[in-house]
């Protein structure tokens, strides 16, 4: 065949392929999300292997081992003992609680660790609800957000340097960048779960924290979070969204689940400037988790090949519970 162009000349060999290669895998694109919780021990999640629930002990020592690998951002989740939640999840509020605490310790070692928080009730939640929950069944917007806005105030007293509202309330960006603004926390920034699906994806996650709506109790209680997670139906109510938490001060959109939406991600990239981030949430890890111990696929490639995705598609940091894993793998590389 008389071809001028043959694009498989570019695909010759490894060095070839890598310098032509138009988006890269680096641990500084990873925000890694650890669960902790009160417990004397760290335990396994069962839903999600690799994944441990920490005590404090335990959690120090990962940090470090991540820090090492060149990951330069955490994410803490805190699995709340049953007698300390209640219907509008004041705990999160509290200066001793558990997370405040352990950003304080992580700070005091660690200080240039980067920590984002989540900003939302349902790990406090007796009712496992992001918002408050009336006697009617509702999820309460504005009460809801007044009690974020404490929430995150909390946070970044202890020393947070990302807040992550994840609760999909309206209108709770701007309020939380008023009241840390007010507070001093100019510097603070809101990475902001803007386009947030109610997603079957999340369930390990709810099985790590205990925090799935609690459905057959006297109150009527939602069973699900449609009324405020996005319906996985929309595209272009996360353009919407994306402009609304813009206008609102975020610094970093985030999309999630993320694997599922990658069309979201990038029809968002084509319309705002801002970072964005995607979740490769908890069931989209433990899908792969469970294929690899089959032996059905090659964990290794597919998960470096799923993250390297999320840049293609337009995210510029990918939380995800491979992180660690795939720290090792790249700098193996
Ligand atoms: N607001 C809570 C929250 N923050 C992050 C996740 C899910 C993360 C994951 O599945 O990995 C959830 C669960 C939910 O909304 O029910
Ligand atoms: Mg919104």
């Amino acid at each position: 065949m008389e071809l001028t162009y043959r694009p498989r000349r570019l695909r010759r060999t490894s060095a070839l392929r890598q310098m032509v290669r138009q988006f890269h895998l680096s641990p500084l694109d990873f925000i890694y999300p650890l669960f902790i919780h009160e417990g004397a021990e760290s335990e396994p999640i069962e839903a999600m292997p690799g994944i441990n629930r920490w005590n404090l002990d335990g959690l120090m020592k990962h940090v470090g081992v991540v820090w090492e690998l060149g990951i330069r951002c955490i994410v803490l989740f805190p699995k709340i003992k049953d007698d300390l939640k209640s219907e509008d999840g004041i705990e999160c509020c509290n200066e001793g609680g558990l997370i405040p605490r352990t950003i304080k310790h992580i700070k005091q070692e660690y200080p240039e660790m980067m920590i984002m928080t989540d900003v939302a009730l349902d790990p406090y939640s007796s009712d496992g609800h992001d918002g408050i929950v009336n006697q009617a069944g509702l999820v309460l917007n504005d009460e809801t957000v007044s009690i974020l806005c404490r929430q995150a105030i909390v946070q970044a007293r202890a020393g947070a340097d990302l807040i992550g509202p994840s609760d999909m309330m309206d209108g709770r960006v701007g309020a939380i960048r008023k009241a840390l603004d007010q507070e001093g926390f100019q510097d603070v920034g809101i990475i902001s779960y803007t386009a947030k699906y109610s997603s079957a994806y999340y369930g390990p996650f709810r099985e790590a924290l205990d925090s799935a709506p609690r459905i057959g109790s006297t109150k009527k209680i939602p069973k699900d979070k449609s009324t405020y997670q996005m319906d996985p139906g929309n595209a272009r109510e996360a353009i919407t969204e994306a402009h609304l938490d813009q206008q609102e001060g975020a610094d970093i959109l985030m999309v999630k689940p993320g694997l599922a939406y990658l069309d979201i991600i990038s029809q968002l990239r084509k319309q705002v400037n801002l970072p964005i981030a995607a979740y490769n949430v908890s069931g989209e890890y433990s899908m792969v988790k469970a294929a690899a111990q089959r032996g059905w696929i090659d964990e290794k490639s597919v998960v470096l090949e799923t993250l390297l995705c999320f840049k293609r598609a337009g995210a510029d940091l990918i939380l995800t519970y491979h992180a660690c894993d795939a720290a090792k793998w790249l700098l193996a590389d």
